[in-house]
């Protein structure tokens, strides 16, 4: 009895929290690095659904770097990186295409749909959703706060693109139907280029378009960890700022958490970073009090 007991007080725990939320909108980055075992993905599947079930609007965008690198191993191609970007020739740019647009997204609409959600797949370049420019060495170096001729490495990334617009009205038309939109990364230029995208880019592009309530990043690291190694719960604009120019947060986590402060400085109400490998991440960040990875907060 005490058991069946505590289930309802953990239901009742989520309450006011699902009052708070209720027809808000939470923008989900779902990195490759986060999409492990069957189990995991079949997790994440039921907790977006149970979030649109309880009056939310989950918004999926998601990565899959790692089963880029695979098909490409597969295919005898190398993977490159430059400074954390996928360097993207004619020939990358069709594999990351089949992988993103096709394989991975057509995956997760299946694992949302089997679990009772409405899932849509698109890509940037549905309904004009996403406009995209390249992104060239400078840009990057500038929003990662590194020299990058300083080491003699500021050639071009070729097809890797940057969010320029995101014109949100096919978003907002599938929310009001009920359909969860399930993105990615892929977006084109008005000449037609299709250009490869960072998802922590353009999940931070439309969480800000949409006035998010929350963006959520899922990637393989508990949060954000200070200078000494230790978890941060929570942490400010500033702090982040701060830890940017210390060195302290670098490689992967830049992308992100500069994809969480332009989320921030666009109207999204808190960022969150969590740990996708931790079964139920989703639900035990958004309904408990302790939370499990790190906000930020503007
Ligand atoms: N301060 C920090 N706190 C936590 N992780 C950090 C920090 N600085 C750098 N990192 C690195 O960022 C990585 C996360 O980025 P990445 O692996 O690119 O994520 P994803 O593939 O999910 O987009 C972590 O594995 C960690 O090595
Ligand atoms: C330009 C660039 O690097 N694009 C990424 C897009 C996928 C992505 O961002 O995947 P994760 O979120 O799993 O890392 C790539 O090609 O790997």
């Amino acid at each position: 009895m005490n058991k069946l007991i505590k289930k309802a007080d953990v239901l009742i725990e989520a309450l006011p929290y699902i009052r708070t939320f209720k027809g808000k909108t939470v923008v989900i980055k779902y990195g490759g690095h986060a999409m492990t075992d069957a189990p995991l993905k079949e997790r994440f599947a039921q907790n977006v659904v149970l979030l649109k079930y309880v009056g939310l609007n989950p918004v999926i965008v998601h990565g899959g770097g790692p089963q880029i690198d695979q098909m490409l191993d597969r295919l005898g191609m190398v993977a490159k990186f430059r400074h954390g970007v996928r360097v993207t020739d004619a020939a990358t740019m069709e594999i990351v295409e089949m992988v993103l647009a096709g394989r991975i997204n057509m995956e997760i609409v299946d694992l949302l749909n089997r679990h009772g959600g409405q899932a849509v797949g698109l890509s940037g370049k549905d309904g004009g959703l996403m406009l995209t420019k390249p992104l060239t060495a400078k840009a990057w170096a500038e929003s990662i706060e590194k020299d990058l001729d300083s080491d003699g490495s500021d050639a071009d990334f070729g097809f890797v693109g940057d969010v320029k617009s995101i014109d949100p009205t096919l978003l907002l038309k599938l929310q009001e139907d009920n359909y969860i939109p399930v993105i990615a990364p892929i977006g084109t230029d008005r000449e037609g280029n299709t250009y490869n995208i960072n998802a922590d880019l353009v999940a931070g592009a439309i969480a800000a378009a949409l006035k998010a309530e929350k963006l959520v990043m899922l990637t393989d690291v508990k949060g954000i960890r200070d200078a000494n190694g230790r978890h941060l719960p929570t942490v400010s604009r500033k702090d982040v700022q701060r830890m940017v120019k210390r060195g302290t947060i670098s490689e992967g986590m830049l992308p992100k958490v500069h994809a969480c402060l332009d989320a921030l400085a666009g109207g999204v109400g808190k960022a969150h970073i969590i740990d996708g490998r931790t079964p139920h991440a989703i639900l035990l960040e958004i309904f408990t009090h302790k939370g499990i990875g790190t906000e930020i907060v503007a």
